[in-house]
């Protein structure tokens, strides 16, 4: 059977959470930490014909082998008009969002904010995880702030992943650091997955609370005092930012980079923080000032987004090991994963 690791892969499933009707936070939330209460909007859409069939194929596939069938990802080495090699059958992008795994602050309990701390292995394990959730979802662009918990979880998470790609950082800073970062092989081109770092997606900025423990900040100030500093919309942590100037970069990155990508029918997964993804979330799912105090997103927890027609219809969140989770995927996605196991099962 081959790698463990690699046929858990094949069992995992996403636990769909609704159709574009979504706005509630608290079902958000319940969706995000893994209750399979669910909420299914009209336009949801199923294709339990199709699950049957990836059942078929957990053969192993090699990773080592350089040469095989399964080094080529199905889909993008097909002819047809994708940015990167194929046409979705309708016109859409998957997006997924993910918060990094646990930093060693978050053990501590310690704000962070922009401090760039690097993950337990708690928090390696859950990038890893949270990889094999998303091993069977097309990848063509990856976003991750500039924080190394970000970039960690990245890489890690994409080691998992079965198109086999190598995720490759972007050196843009410079026009230096462009010219020496080139490939120069097309087709290296067409087995890398581009990573690109921006700042905008950092954590929101905590100003003088950075490295203070949470529970003493809130023994000090109060509780409502933290909570508000923590959670609310318009209240800044002393010298830093508040969730609204956060969104004022974060979203204003995702409008001008991330949706004309998904316009052009690329599929991208976003690896950012917990203040950073809620300000975008805020903005995808149309919350307001008050919706958004109550929303939380664990560490290493995947979530799919579909872009169709200029609309963010939230799909869920990946959750446990079951097939049953399969009814998240749309026609184009169930297309994707089957052109997977054809190829696994060819290699
Ligand atoms: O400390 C931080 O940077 C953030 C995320 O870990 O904390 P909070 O949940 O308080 O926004």
């Amino acid at each position: 059977m081959g790698s463990p690791a690699l046929s858990q892969a094949f069992n995992s499933n996403w636990v769909v959470g609704g159709g574009g009707d979504f706005h509630s936070c608290k079902r958000f939330q319940e969706s995000c930490l893994g209750s399979v209460s669910v909420g299914l909007g009209a336009d949801t859409r199923f294709y339990i014909g199709r699950i049957r069939r990836f059942r078929i194929c957990r053969s192993y596939i090699s990773r080592s082998s350089k040469s095989c069938a399964a080094c080529q990802d199905p889909i993008s080495s097909s002819s047809r008009s994708h940015p990167h090699g194929y046409q979705t059958a309708e016109k859409e992008s998957a997006l997924i969002l993910m918060r990094h795994g646990e930093s060693m602050w978050n053990e501590k309990n310690l704000f962070t904010g922009c401090v760039d701390v690097p993950l337990t292995s708690k928090g390696v394990e859950e990038a890893i995880e949270a990889g094999k959730r998303i091993s069977n979802l097309p990848l063509d662009i990856i976003y991750t702030s500039a924080l190394i918990r970000a970039q960690m979880t990245t890489m890690l998470a994409l080691t998992q992943h079965r198109c086999m790609k190598v995720p490759t950082i972007m050196h843009h800073e410079t026009e230096q650091a462009r010219t020496w970062s080139q490939i120069y092989s097309e087709g290296t081109k067409k087995q890398s997955i581009p990573v690109v770092k921006a700042w905008q997606l950092n954590e929101r900025m905590y100003g003088e609370l950075q490295g203070l423990n949470k529970q003493e900040t809130a023994e000090q100030y109060g509780k409502e005092q933290v909570h508000n500093w923590r959670r609310s919309y318009h209240v800044r942590p002393p010298n830093g930012e508040s969730l609204e100037m956060c969104l004022g970069r974060a979203v204003t990155f995702f409008k001008e980079h991330i949706e004309p990508q998904l316009l052009s029918g690329r599929h991208l997964m976003v690896v950012a923080h917990a203040n950073s993804l809620r300000s975008i979330i805020m903005y995808l799912d149309k919350l307001t000032s008050q919706e958004v105090i109550n929303l939380e997103l664990s560490t290493g927890v995947p979530m799919l987004y579909i872009y169709r027609e200029g609309n963010f219809i939230r799909r869920g969140s990946l959750v446990g090991s079951s097939e049953a989770g399969v009814y998240a995927y749309t026609e184009s996605l169930a297309a994707y994963r089957q052109k997977l196991d054809e190829t696994s099962k060819d290699g």
